[in-house]
């Protein structure tokens, strides 16, 4: 049995794997502040509540995309696990012909989310990520990852209407029933909601035009089920993308 770990800006998502089937998945919340031994106690709970022992975990791997936590993370797959964490980063195999101008600098949760969307859905191949930030990676049709684009993520982008306009409120984020908003929270929900679908077909369509592919587009993430519906280029949502590259690249260094 294998733990692949994700770490992105909002949540830290867990899976365990026997084979390549994921038989348990997890998600906590990304705090900075917290310690190894508190990590330590959640992933404990966690495994005891699912019957699973430390020591049936055989090995580790990790994709973080915030620096400052990477050392407790080590620290706590050593001390709780057992197990040195591969870390997915310069020097460990992937597969992936990285054509990014350093490649060091993609961040290690879109190189995963390419290495098993090239496995599960082939190429040419757009991958959308709605996470803290939302990305974009389109890998061609060779394989080759190629980059993509970065955008404020809906999270963010509605938190900064908050923040920054006083009569505008906190709102949930769910769909509105029209675009034509007739009060604030869902004039604020339609642009935000309507907004970002029209955002990832601009995106799609452009990319499409720019090297003259058909690429199949693929989205996961926390967000992702509440703008696919709306999005016309967006054909399926995978919520266990990133696990599932995590698995893969595991085994590559296996
Ligand atoms: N299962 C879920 N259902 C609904 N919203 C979610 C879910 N998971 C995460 N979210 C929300 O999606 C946003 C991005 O989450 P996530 O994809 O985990 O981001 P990151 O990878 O940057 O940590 C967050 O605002 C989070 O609250
Ligand atoms: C773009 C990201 C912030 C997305 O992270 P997330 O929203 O999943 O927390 C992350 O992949 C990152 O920090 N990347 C490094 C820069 C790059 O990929 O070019
Ligand atoms: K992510």
């Amino acid at each position: 049995m294998i733990l692949v770990v994700d770490v992105g800006n909002t949540n830290i998502v867990l899976g365990l794997y026997e084979g390549n089937i994921l038989t348990h998945d997890w998600r906590l919340s990304t705090n900075r502040s917290s310690t190894v031994d508190e990590y330590g106690v959640l992933i404990s709970n966690l495994f005891q509540f699912a019957g699973v022992r430390a020591e049936q975990i055989e090995g580790v791997i990790l994709s973080c995309v915030v620096p400052p936590i990477m050392s407790v993370l080590e620290q706590l797959f050593v001390k709780y696990v057992g197990k040195e964490a591969l870390v997915v980063g310069p020097g460990i195999k992937t597969g992936l012909n990285i054509r990014y101008e350093n490649p060091k600098d993609v961040g290690a949760d879109r190189i995963v989310n390419a290495v098993a969307g090239i496995e599960q859905y082939g190429t040419p191949l757009v991958i959308v990520d709605f996470g803290t930030a939302t990305t974009f990676d389109y890998i061609d049709a060779s394989g080759a990852y190629l980059g993509g684009a970065i955008v404020p993520g809906i999270g963010i982008a509605a938190e900064a209407l908050y923040q920054r306009a006083a009569k505008l409120p906190r709102i949930e984020l769910a769909k509105p029933k029209t675009v034509i908003g007739r009060n604030t929270v869902a004039a604020m929900q339609a642009g935000i909601i309507f907004g970002y679908a029209g955002q990832v077909d601009g995106i799609v369509r452009r990319i499409c035009k720019e090297f003259g592919v058909q690429p199949r587009v693929i989205a996961t993430g926390g967000l992702a089920e509440l703008i696919a519906g709306e999005s016309e280029t967006i054909e399926k949502v995978d919520p266990l993308l990133t696990l599932e590259g995590l698995r893969i690249v595991y085994e590559r260094n296996g």
